[in-house]
């Protein structure tokens, strides 16, 4: 039985396309049990045009309405960003607390925060969020432009809160700028930057602290649930020979992640933009429809901190669990380079650290390749490999390249060689 905390929640899963609805509306309710929502209803609600934000008819909002007061609903989830003058019209009509998907994942982050940083980040984005859901209450504040403290003529009790709010967002940030320099100086104390730094990266409930624990003998939380970690941690992996290399855990990332909890967590995602490599962990025993759409996501949240061009491998973690070995084949045939491991069982790690440290310290080459036109698209690969393109030369048939890569990747250009 669920206790009374939890408030009856009504869900509308929105979407595009029906491939994995299901999938993702299961996902919604585990969120919503995080933030104590207890899921009674679920809709689906397909959306009409790919780029359409979010909308619905007159008719399907009094029909919901008619739902919410046959089951006692208490709040409705939207898994989608709402603009907020319609989210203000559908909490009024519903007379429900309404939550979209930034309010959401913020409740959820706000739970798990427990360092001064990660607490005054989820901050930050909360004070943003409501501020963003003032937009529309009138411009006359910027043409007020009175300083600081001042009240101009007319200001409405709404306009004060903006205004509020905009102060203490600037606070706000100052404070995380402080902490942030802070670190920096810790980070140069301890050396951390003379050495290479490796970021664990990936979709929530991955196994990044599990893997993170397994590669560096550390204690972070692991647990079955949706954004267990939220503030980074570093410690060192060691190597036979010594050598050794900085690992981070970081906070997982998830389809829909709304934008400016990317924004107010820059500090925290910062460690990732720092790094010279990647782990990409997936959770391979997934459907590979979901596999896929979980690596898609977690690449856009990368492109967003400008941390696209770090060369990754992508590890395929709890392999233990993945029944379906046709899964194995084609994530090996779509993505490379990758290891597939289980942080578990420990199968797989000693693959994983010697790539590791090949990437970090390779015996490299320069090779010379001609891609055919239909092929070009390889050149995106390179980097993955950690390979340097020194020279390109386009002709009519297609590219010729001279690049400098390490000796072991070099295999999958073996076809092109010249
Ligand atoms: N079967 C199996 N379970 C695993 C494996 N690795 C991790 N898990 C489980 O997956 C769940 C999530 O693990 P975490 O390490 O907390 O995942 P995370 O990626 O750090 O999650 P967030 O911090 O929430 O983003 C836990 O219940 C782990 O025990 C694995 O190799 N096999
Ligand atoms: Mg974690």
């Amino acid at each position: 039985m669920l206790k009374s905390k939890f408030k009856r929640a009504l869900i509308l899963e929105t979407y595009h396309s029906n491939e994995n609805v299901e999938y993702f509306l299961d996902e919604t309710k585990a969120l919503c049990l995080t933030a104590n929502f207890e899921p009674v209803v679920s809709i689906l609600y397909k959306l009409k045009n790919k780029d359409s934000t979010f909308f619905i008819g007159r008719g399907k909002i009094e029909e919901i309405k008619k739902i919410i007061l046959e089951n006692e609903i208490e709040a409705v989830v939207i898994d989608d960003e709402v603009d907020p003058h319609f989210f203000r019209f559908l909490s009024e009509f519903w007379n429900v607390e309404l939550i979209d998907k930034s309010s959401l994942i913020i409740s959820i982050f706000a739970k798990r925060a427990s360092t001064k940083q990660g607490k005054l980040q989820v901050e930050l984005a909360r004070l943003n969020y409501l501020l963003s859901q003032t937009s529309g209450w009138g411009k006359i504040l910027s043409r007020l432009g009175g300083g600081i403290g001042t009240r101009g003529p007319g200001e409405t009790k709404k306009e004060i809160d903006k205004r509020t709010l905009s102060l203490k967002i600037s606070r706000l940030k100052n404070e995380i700028k402080l902490i942030e320099k802070r670190n920096k100086i810790i980070k140069k104390k301890r050396n951390i930057s003379n050495f290479p730094n490796i970021s664990l990266v990936g979709y929530t409930n991955a196994g990044k602290s599990t893997l993170m624990n397994v590669l560096t003998n550390s204690t972070v939380l692991v647990r079955d649930q949706l954004f267990s970690t939220l503030d980074t941690k570093t410690a060192i992996i060691k190597f036979n020979d010594d050598t050794k290399v900085f690992l981070t855990d970081t906070v997982g990332f998830i389809r829909k992640l709304p934008h400016r909890l990317i924004e107010a967590f820059k500090a925290t995602l910062s460690q990732i933009s720092e790094s010279n490599f990647l782990l990409h962990v997936v959770d391979a025993s997934k459907p590979i429809e979901i596999i896929k759409q979980d690596i898609k996501s977690v690449n856009e949240v990368l492109k967003e901190i400008n941390s696209n061009d770090i060369p990754s491998i992508l590890v395929f973690n709890k392999i233990d669990k993945c029944t379906n070995l046709t899964n194995v084949h084609e994530l090996a045939e779509l993505y490379k380079p990758y290891c597939f491991i289980s942080a578990i069982t420990g199968y797989g790690i000693d693959k994983l650290l010697e790539k590791i440290k090949y990437f970090l310290y390779p015996n490299r080459i320069i090779i010379k390749i001609f891609l055919p036109h239909e092929k070009t698209k390889i050149i995106n690969l390179i980097k993955n490999f950690s390979g340097k393109i020194l020279e390109k030369e386009w002709s009519t048939s297609g590219v010729k390249i001279i690049l400098d890569i390490p000796q072991d990747y070099a295999d999958f250009l073996n076809d092109y060689i010249i």
